[in-house]
């Protein structure tokens, strides 16, 4: 099986290291990106990664039976300007983003392709040209139905794709990750993702902390939580908050030494994923004319500060 990983970024290397028994092509923007290094949590040495450099425009000189797409919120547009002249339909696709937005646009443009949707909670970040891997975190995964609306909630129209009969390169990934597992619902695993990078995202990046010093700032993360579940439970997200909450807690514990995603990004001036983790909540509060006071600043003290585009 030959899987293509989109770019040379954290989540791309850390799955390049999972699946270092498969052949791996790093596809990059440009050909003279060197491999990186791998260092995991509390290892003082870094491995190399497994994999071969090519360009994402070369994707159709190899037959990849699937191509994971671990790229930021606003860099789909592009990944999907690149591969959709070249994209062979019998590809699989796995995006694997935080945010709320990327199944159907990837729907959209690649109507023939196999799509399936992860979340991790894997940690880490990059230092010069090294990975740091910062957690073990979890992989969930499962197929993508149609848009992400709240009448269509639990009622998967590829509900006869299951784990048994998932595509190959979904059970090699559900294989050799360290802890995935495969999810019914697709729409659960993004909404409660879409919580808990809701709360410990945005808090981390203005507050400049780690994940695990929100636990100094419970009054804040706590108010943030009410809005988040406010929001997804007026718009038709069927979850128990209390565990939800519980999930949160434990995600800030298990990554306390990582600095978040959004916080890498906002602090070393790049465009943020805000608008597809608190844009979607804020944009959902406004048709459900709810007042969330905490995301509305927290959405605006980033999008000020933020790279502009
Ligand atoms: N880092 C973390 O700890 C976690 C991240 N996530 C989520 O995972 C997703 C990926 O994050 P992360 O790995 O940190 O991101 P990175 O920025 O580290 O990696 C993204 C990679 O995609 C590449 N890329 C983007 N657009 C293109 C393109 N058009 N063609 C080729 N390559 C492209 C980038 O290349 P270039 O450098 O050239 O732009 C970069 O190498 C995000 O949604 C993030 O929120 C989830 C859990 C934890
Ligand atoms: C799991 C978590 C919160 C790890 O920091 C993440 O998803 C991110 O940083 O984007």
């Amino acid at each position: 099986m030959t899987i293509g990983i989109i770019g040379n970024g954290v989540i791309g290397n850390i799955f390049a290291h999972y699946l270092n028994s498969q052949p791996i092509h790093l596809l990059c923007r440009h050909h003279n990106n060197p491999v990186k290094t791998l260092t995991l949590p509390d290892a003082k040495n870094a491995l190399a990664i497994n994999a071969e450099v090519q360009t994402i425009e070369s994707v159709f000189k190899t037959c990849y039976d699937a191509i994971i797409i671990p790229v930021k919120y606003h860099q789909l547009d592009s990944v999907i300007n690149a591969l959709k002249p070249n994209l062979a339909a019998s590809t699989c696709l796995i995006l694997i983003q935080n945010g709320v937005g990327g199944g159907e646009l990837l729907q959209q443009n690649f109507p023939n392709n196999d799509i399936y949707i992860g979340t991790t909670t894997d940690a880490g970040y990059l230092v010069n040209n090294n990975v740091q891997m910062t957690a073990y975190g979890r992989l969930e995964l499962g197929i993508w139905k149609s848009a992400l609306r709240a009448e269509n909630l639990n009622h998967t129209k590829n509900n006869s794709i299951t784990e048994q009969n998932a595509h190959p390169a979904i059970k090699t990934l559900l294989q050799y990750h360290p802890n995935a597992c495969w999810a019914e619902s697709v729409d659960t695993i993004l909404l409660s993702k879409l919580a808990i990078n809701a709360v410990i995202n945005p808090l981390t990046a203005i507050l400049n902390i780690k994940n695990g010093q929100l636990r100094d700032y419970p009054n804040q993360v706590s108010q943030l939580k009410s809005e988040v579940f406010c929001v997804l439970q007026a718009y038709g997200f069927v979850f128990e908050a209390d565990a939800l909450s519980k999930r949160i807690d434990e995600v800030i514990t298990l990554t306390a030494e990582n600095y978040s995603s959004m916080h890498q990004d906002f602090r070393n001036k790049r465009q943020t994923e805000i608008d597809g983790v608190l844009g979607f909540l804020l944009k959902q509060a406004n048709i459900l004319e709810l007042n969330v006071p905490n995301i509305v600043r927290l959405f605006n003290d980033i999008k000020n500060k933020e790279k502009p585009r």
